[in-house]
């Protein structure tokens, strides 16, 4: 059987560009209507069945804004895609924001037109389906007003190709909601890549981003396939990208810009499609004024931006999570379920969550943990909340006073040699910070005078992240 030939409607007035277009599509395969304003690009859609629409901005009896909303609202399966004049970003922006898939550059490159198409064509838009619905649904918990906002967003976000930026304190769940972009998106089947850059030492960062070659430094013995390479067709996300030194952001930008990257000790430029999406827990408009940040990649990786509000903006999802959450960890235990007896659900709801759903999270793996029976009692929230891990309880007040302990210890020569005494003195006071803060790692961060990146490391080395990390 014939596969059916695909039908896209081109909107623009300037007839010779519209003739253009559609010779292009004819050499893809593509049938094409061409409508030269509004309403009658309007009238089209209500008469016929396209698969993709590009509009032109500037129409004679409107704007090309409003087709795309009318398309998003009334066709949301079709993508639409905007021309826009050179340079012309925040026009940009603003159709993306009202949903368009992408946008071309005018005059048009026609190797661009040709990547839009086959991508727009490749698979159906926001799709609704069940299984889209439901793992939405499974995925990002919340029925608050600023997470039904969210979620609708999340929808528009995902059918673009545009950047997307997600900021939100630590612990709100940024992680997820990249996670079910790239999940509702038409590059789904492709790689979804994850980096953190607050993990990661500088000198690897660059190696793991954009690979190497053998013998490009020493110990380089074979070459390495980059992060971005790996993402290919699908979506990078880095994670704490605040945390990337000046020399690696511009070599990112450079990334972004051209879509071709250059390992580490290579002469060869490598063609790459990857969406960016990124995150980060930090002001970074503030690290921009402060010269930490490049204003120009600022503005590249921000098209669309979405806010994680803080747990305590949205006091109706904390039963829904911790519900989720007793749910999840009981199956991953293979052990009966458990429920919240009244007076929790009263202390759940009046807690101020500073390290948000993550700390709510550990919380319920806690009291689960020293939940014997079906019902969780206070008593069990109750001890996690002065416990936090396995963590040392002191709660005395982060200074050299209250390590007088230690400093006493230090008179004698401590049994185990100094390098594991000095280790136990660290964790020790990683610890007492991160409860001080309740696991929030940038405020712990900053209690210890030290940098977000270098916490992480700590985290790490002593396997104190928490395994969603
Ligand atoms: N809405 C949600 N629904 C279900 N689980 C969630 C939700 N939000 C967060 N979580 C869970 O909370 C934990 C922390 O979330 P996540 O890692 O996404 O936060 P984050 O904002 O990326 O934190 P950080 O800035 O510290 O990296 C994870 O276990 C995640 O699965």
């Amino acid at each position: 059987m014939a596969t059916k030939q695909p039908l896209v409607l081109l909107v623009d007035d300037e007839h010779d560009l519209c003739v253009l277009m559609q010779m292009t599509l004819a050499r893809m395969g593509i049938k094409t209507h061409i409508a030269h304003h509004l309403q009658q690009a309007k009238l089209f859609f209500s008469e016929h069945k396209y698969n993709a629409c590009i509009t032109d901005l500037n129409l004679p009896d409107g704007s090309g804004l409003d087709l795309v909303k009318h398309v998003t609202q009334n066709y949301p399966k079709v993508p639409i895609a905007v021309l826009t004049a050179y340079g012309n970003m925040e026009i940009a922006i603003a159709s993306l924001k009202a949903g368009a898939f992408d946008f071309v550059n005018k005059p048009i490159n026609q190797q661009h037109l040709h990547q839009l198409l086959t991508k727009a064509l490749h698979v159906p838009l926001v799709d609704y389906s069940e299984d889209n619905l439901q793992l939405e649904h499974q995925l990002l918990i919340g029925e608050s007003k600023p997470m039904l906002k969210l979620k609708d967003t999340i929808k528009k976000v995902a059918r673009s190709q545009a950047p997307v930026f997600i900021s939100g304190e630590s612990g709100t769940g940024k992680d997820v909601v990249a996670h079910l972009i790239h999940k509702l998106s038409n590059r789904s089947d492709s790689p979804f890549v994850v980096i953190n850059c607050g993990a990661i030492s500088e000198e690897l960062i660059e190696r793991e981003l954009f690979g190497y070659v053998s013998h490009s430094f020493a110990g380089a013995t074979q070459d390495k396939l980059g992060l971005i390479q790996s993402a290919n067709g699908g979506c990078l996300f880095l994670d704490e990208i605040a945390e990337l030194s000046l020399t690696t952001q511009s070599k990112l930008l450079r990334a972004l810009q051209e879509k071709k990257i250059r390992p580490l000790g290579s002469e060869q430029e490598i063609d790459v499609d990857f969406r960016i999406i990124s995150a980060t827990n930090q002001n970074l408009e503030e690290r921009v004024q402060q010269g930490k940040f490049r204003q120009d990649l600022f503005f590249r990786i921000h098209v669309m931006d979405l806010h994680l509000p803080p747990l305590r903006e949205r006091g109706k999802d904390i039963l829904l999570l911790a519900e989720h959450f007793i749910k999840n960890i009981c199956l991953e235990w293979d052990i009966p379920s458990k429920e919240l007896a009244e007076e929790s659900k009263r202390f759940l709801q009046n807690q101020s969550y500073a390290g948000n759903v993550r700390e709510l999270r550990n919380m319920i793996e806690r009291a689960i943990t020293l939940c014997d029976g079906q019902i969780i009692g206070l008593e069990h929230l109750q001890y996690s909340q002065k416990r936090n891990f396995s963590a040392p309880l002191v709660e005395a007040p982060l200074n050299s006073e209250s390590l007088s302990n230690t400093q006493e210890s230090s008179n004698q020569i401590p049994s185990e040699g100094l390098e594991q005494f000095l280790e136990k003195v660290e964790k020790e006071v990683l610890l007492n910070a991160l409860n001080q803060t309740h696991w929030n790692r940038t405020l712990a961060a900053k209690k210890l005078g030290m940098t977000f990146r270098s916490l992480r490391y700590r985290l790490k080395k002593f396997g104190l992240d928490s395994e969603d990390d």
